[in-house]
């Protein structure tokens, strides 16, 4: 099975390609998702060890994580930042490894990760056979930050440099897509990115294919060597 990380920066368009690519009937796995689902929710472990280290105070009336103060929080601070990443990360992990699996049993041939701080962790980097990264230029990404979360322009100043430069991601990747300029535009890269994974997976096909064809042939040829020398 293949593994494919999608990242990106805040904002920048990962959940408008992934639902782009979800379209076209590429599995995904939204990290944040995950971590909405299976983390932070009451009575997980995760959620547990939030509430003791950050407090009572971050939680709502109904015994939620109140997300909004938490980012507050976390936003503006490396430390607590750090402090709620060890929490989460390792959850976020695991949780994400069972729906791989899951994919993985029901056969699909690949799957899409999408993971905000994919290069920032680096834990899952190594098992990724494809890297992509949603890109747009610095002044769009505030404008659409600002304009999605209702943010100060500081406050979305402050969120972007909560992770990697976008510019920095953008050269680890081994596919980027340039989301500056219309969904249109941006949709026409998803359906090449789309082939191109499609035809990856053949290129695979055909090599176990050829390497189980090998493997077949020469254990026929094992098999009469032996017969003839015995
Ligand atoms: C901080 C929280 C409460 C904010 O919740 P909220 O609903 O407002 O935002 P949401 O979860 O949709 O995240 C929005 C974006 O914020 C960025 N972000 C989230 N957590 C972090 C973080 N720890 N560091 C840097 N950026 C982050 C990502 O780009 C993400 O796509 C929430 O994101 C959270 O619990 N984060 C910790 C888990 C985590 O690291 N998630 C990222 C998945 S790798
Ligand atoms: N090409 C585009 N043209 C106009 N608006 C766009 C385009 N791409 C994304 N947007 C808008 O920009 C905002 C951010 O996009 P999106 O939510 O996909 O980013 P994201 O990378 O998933 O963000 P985050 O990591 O913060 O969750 C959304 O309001 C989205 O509708």
């Amino acid at each position: 099975m293949f593994l494919v990380g999608l990242t990106g920066g805040m904002a920048s368009g990962k959940s408008t390609v992934s639902s782009m690519l979800r379209e076209l009937g590429c599995p995904i796995i939204d990290a944040d998702v995950v971590a909405r689902k299976a983390v932070v929710e009451p009575h997980t472990p995760a959620y547990s060890r939030i509430v003791y280290h950050f407090g009572p105070e971050i939680l709502l009336e109904n015994g939620e994580i109140d997300r909004q103060k938490l980012g507050q929080l976390i936003f503006s601070s490396e430390e607590k930042r750090k402090l709620l990443n060890s929490i989460t990360h390792p959850e976020i992990h695991k949780a994400m490894l069972k729906e791989i699996l899951f994919y993985f049993l029901r056969g699909y041939r690949y799957v899409v990760l999408d993971v905000p701080l994919l290069f920032e962790t680096r834990r899952l980097t190594q098992f990724l056979n494809h890297t992509v990264v949603v890109y747009c230029d610095p002044a769009t990404q505030l404008s659409r930050l600002m304009q999605r979360d209702g943010v100060t322009q500081e406050q979305a100043e402050q969120r972007v440099a909560a992770q990697m430069p976008l510019n920095e991601k953008r050269g680890l990747a081994n596919h980027v897509i340039e989301n500056s300029g219309s969904r249109e535009d941006t949709h026409k890269q998803v359906l090449r990115l789309h082939t191109k994974l499609e035809d990856s997976m053949d290129f695979l096909l055909v090599r176990v294919i050829a390497i189980a064809a090998t493997a077949g042939l020469s254990g026929i040829l094992l098999y009469a060597a032996k017969i003839l020398l015995s």
